[in-house]
C-alpha cells in the first residue's frame, strides 16, 4: 500500500519485535544552511529493504549520517535496534557503505582494509580472519585480497567497500548510491549481492529499476521531507509523483502502464 505523507503513525505496540531503526521528528541544518531535513519520522523493520529516492541535494547522504552517528541532529531521535544512536560513537550493528568507495579504503592490501573492522571490534586473529574469509567469499572479492586497493576497478573496489562493512557483520547496512560508476556486469553482480544479503538495508539510489528489483518499500524524499512511503511499483509508476520531484516513472514499469493502455 502506498502512503503519501503526511503518514499515520506506526504504532510499535502490537508488535512482537522492536524495529531495527526509528526516526523520530528528525531535524537537521548544516551551520551555513537553512533547513535541510525537517521532521522526518519513519520505522525500519528487521529485514526490510527500503529504497531512498529523491533528487539531487534531498537530503539523502545528509538522513545516513545521522543515522550512522556521523552528524548530530538539530531536533529528533535516532533509535537502532531500540538503542539510541550517539553522535560518534561507533556502533558495530551499523554499516555504512560510502558513496565514493575511495573514502573507505586505505590499507596497503584488500586483505587489511576487510581486517581493519574486525581488528578494531577486538577480534582475535582467528575470528578475523574467519570474518575476512566470509566477507570475501559474499562479496564475490576472494582473488582480489593481495591487490593494492588503488588499484582495483570501480566495481572492483565497490565490492571490496561492502566486504569491508560485512566483515563487521552488522543487522543493518546502509549503501549510499552502490551502482554509480559500475558497468553491467558489475550492477548484474551487485543486484544478486544486494537481493541474496540477509541484513535490513536501506539503499539511495538514481538506479531506479536497481531499487525496484532489489527494495520491497520505498521513501521519496525532496527538500528535506518524506513525501512518499510505500511499495516500490505502486509510487514509482505514478508520474505526476515521480516528476514533481525529480525522477522518472522506470522504464520497465511505463513498459506495463503502456501495455495495459492498450488492453
Ligand atoms: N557539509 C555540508 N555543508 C553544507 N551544506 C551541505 C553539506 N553537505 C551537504 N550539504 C547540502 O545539504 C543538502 C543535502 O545534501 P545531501 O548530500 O544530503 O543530498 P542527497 O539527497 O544525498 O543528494 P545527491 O543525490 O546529490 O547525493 C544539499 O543542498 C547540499 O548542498
Amino acid at each position: 500500500m502506498t502512503i503519501l505523507f503526511p503518514a499515520p503513525h506506526h504504532s510499535t505496540i502490537l508488535e512482537p519485535f522492536a524495529p531495527a531503526l526509528t526516526v523520530a521528528d528528525l531535524s537537521f541544518s548544516y551551520p551555513d544552511r537553512t533547513s535541510v531535513l525537517e521532521q522526518i519520522s519513519f520505522e525500519l523493520q528487521a529485514n526490510e529493504r527500503i529504497g531512498v529516492l529523491g533528487p539531487n541535494g534531498a537530503g539523502k547522504t545528509t538522513l545516513f549520517k545521522i543515522i550512522c552517528g556521523l552528524l548530530c541532529p538539530t531536533q529528533g531521535e535516532v533509535k537502532l535496534f531500540n538503542q539510541p544512536v550517539e553522535t560518534g560513537s561507533f556502533r558495530s550493528d551499523l554499516g555504512f557503505v560510502f558513496q565514493n568507495p575511495d573514502d573507505q579504503l586505505f590499507s596497503a592490501s584488500v586483505w587489511e582494509d576487510i581486517a581493519f573492522g574486525p581488528q578494531n571490534m577486538g577480534l582475535p586473529p582467528d575470528e578475523v580472519d574467519r570474518c575476512v574469509a566470509a566477507a570475501l567469499a559474499l562479496t564475490g572479492t576472494q582473488s582480489l585480497t593481495q591487490r593494492l586497493p588503488h588499484h582495483l576497478s570501480g566495481g572492483e573496489k565497490r565490492m571490496v567497500a561492502i566486504a569491508t562493512v560485512v566483515a563487521m557483520n552488522p543487522r543493518l547496512i546502509i549503501y549510499d548510491e552502490p551502482s554509480a560508476n559500475l558497468d553491467l556486469r558489475a550492477r548484474r553482480r551487485l543486484i544478486q549481492y544486494l537481493q541474496d544479503s540477509e541484513e535490513t538495508i536501506m539503499v539511495a539510489s538514481h538506479d531506479l529499476e536497481m531499487i525496484l528489483e532489489v527494495c520491497d518499500r520505498i521513501l521519496l524524499i525532496d527538500h528535506g521531507h518524506i513525501v512518499a512511503d510505500g511499495h516500490p511499483p505502486e509510487i514509482m509508476q505514478q508520474r505526476s509523483l515521480m516528476e514533481a520531484h525529480g525522477l522518472e516513472v522506470p522504464y520497465s514499469l511505463a513498459g506495463r502502464i503502456e501495455a495495459k493502455r492498450h488492453l
